[in-house]
């Protein structure tokens, strides 16, 4: 282990917040009043970086009144995960070259990375991508200029003040609402780039790691329908249909509602569909190559009906012929539901019509069993007196 490439300052607060939540939860009392402010502070900060830095300014799902964007910045600042601009800036590069070398939490390098460890090793990453529309706005660049302080203030001393003030736990406030509630949520995020590439379907495209997974959703306030945001980025939601588990796109649309979020991007449901099929597709292909479809027709032999018949002659091959390609049912003469008759009188004939209801018209079954005694193409068709269409 080389200590000189440790990035200190996260390694020491991912380290030291669990060992002291531990140690709270052993020796303080935890009052109701403090616990259930603390499950809101988890969710109102977890929430602020889902809302605000994630779906808000790393992808301008939405737009947000100024008073949205302010309330967004202060919890997003309580959940202690870095300036705005540098969250975004992190996130923008991971979506621009998600799973490769560029990519800060590429999942490829292994869950702990993805997870935890790009945060505590230091790397050198050359990669760009514009945020200016970060750079230019006020608050964002008062946010990261005053980071380290507000981030101190909002994660542990405004709780600490809150139940102090309200029920006289200040203590609790500090070590529950605070401490321990951060270790929940910094893993509770970090499990959108490790959990959220590992565990779940590819239900748009299977191109990159990205998942969709019900468990993940619960956990990171909805972003567990993570192969729909990797698709659909631009996309104010994460799970499409509106009962399923997101409430970070809940919140976004309660916002709309009175006029602290507007103009919420949806990207069509046409081409949301088709990625869709895209995968089902491919699943359906997959499972088709474990089937026997026969040979494929352009591989097939061509012979002319003359040679068909020799064939039958000098190998007793029974062959027949359905549109123009020989079928070779010799070792299904026995087994044909419709009789061994049938397919004896139908050798060295063209069966087309018969097939197809001159004497029966044959279900999927058949046609799907037939593709496996394909033989060969006829070339140069077949004399009229060899035509069967009535037997
Ligand atoms: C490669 C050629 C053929 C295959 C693989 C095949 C296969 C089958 C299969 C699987 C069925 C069951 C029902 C269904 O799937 O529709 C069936 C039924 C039948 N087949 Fe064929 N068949 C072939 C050619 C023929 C020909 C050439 C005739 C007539 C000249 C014929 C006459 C019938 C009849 C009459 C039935 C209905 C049996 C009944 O349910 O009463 N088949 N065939």
């Amino acid at each position: 282990m080389r200590f000189d490439n440790i990035i200190w300052p996260n390694a020491i607060v991912l380290a030291a917040t669990p060992v002291i939540s531990l140690i709270s939860f052993a020796t303080v009392p935890l009052q109701t009043e403090t616990f259930w402010f603390s499950v809101f502070y988890y969710f109102f900060t977890g929430m602020g970086v889902t809302t605000g830095y994630h779906r808000y300014w790393s992808h301008r799902s939405y737009e947000a009144s100024r008073i949205w964007q302010i309330i967004c910045l202060a919890a997003c600042t309580g959940a202690m995960q870095g300036s705005c601009k540098w969250w975004v800036h992190g996130h923008r590069i991971h979506h621009r070259f998600t799973d490769t070398d560029k990519d800060p939490y590429n999942a490829n390098r292994g869950f702990f990375w993805s997870h935890i460890g790009w945060l505590i090793f230091k790397e050198e990453n050359t990669a760009k991508v514009d945020i200016s529309d970060l750079v230019s706005d006020p608050i964002i660049r008062f946010q990261d200029k005053y980071y380290e302080p507000l981030a101190v203030f909002m994660a542990f001393i405004f709780p600490a003040i809150v139940a102090g003030l309200a029920w006289d736990d200040w203590v609790g406030g500090l070590l529950f609402a605070g401490v321990a509630r951060l270790v929940f949520l910094h893993h509770s995020t970090f499990c959108i780039n490790s959990l959220a590439h590992y565990y779940g379907d590819h239900t748009f495209d299977d191109k990159r790691t990205p998942r969709d997974n019900f468990i993940t959703a619960l956990i990171t306030f909805g972003e567990g329908y993570h192969n729909f945001h990797h698709e659909f980025p631009g996309d104010y939601r994460n799970a499409i249909k509106f009962y399923q588990y997101d409430p970070t796109k809940w919140l976004i649309w309660l916002g709309s509602l009175v006029g602290l979020t507007y103009n919420l991007k949806v990207f069509p449901t046409n081409e949301i569909e088709k990625g869709k099929i895209y995968m089902r597709e491919k699943k359906i292909q997959a499972m088709k190559k474990k089937l026997d479809y026969g040979v494929a027709l352009e591989e097939l032999p061509s012979l002319t009906f003359a040679e068909v018949k020799s064939k039958i002659a000098e190998s007793g091959r029974q062959l027949l012929i359905i549109s123009d390609i020989v079928y070779d049912v010799t070792k299904f003469m026995d087994d044909h539901p419709g009789g061994k008759g049938f397919l004896k009188v139908s050798i060295g004939r063209d069966v087309t019509v018969s097939f197809n209801g001159g004497v029966y018209d044959h279900a999927n079954a058949a046609r799907n069993l037939m593709q496996s005694m394909r033989y060969a193409r006829l070339i140069g068709g077949v004399p009229t007196s060899a035509k069967a269409e009535e037997m």
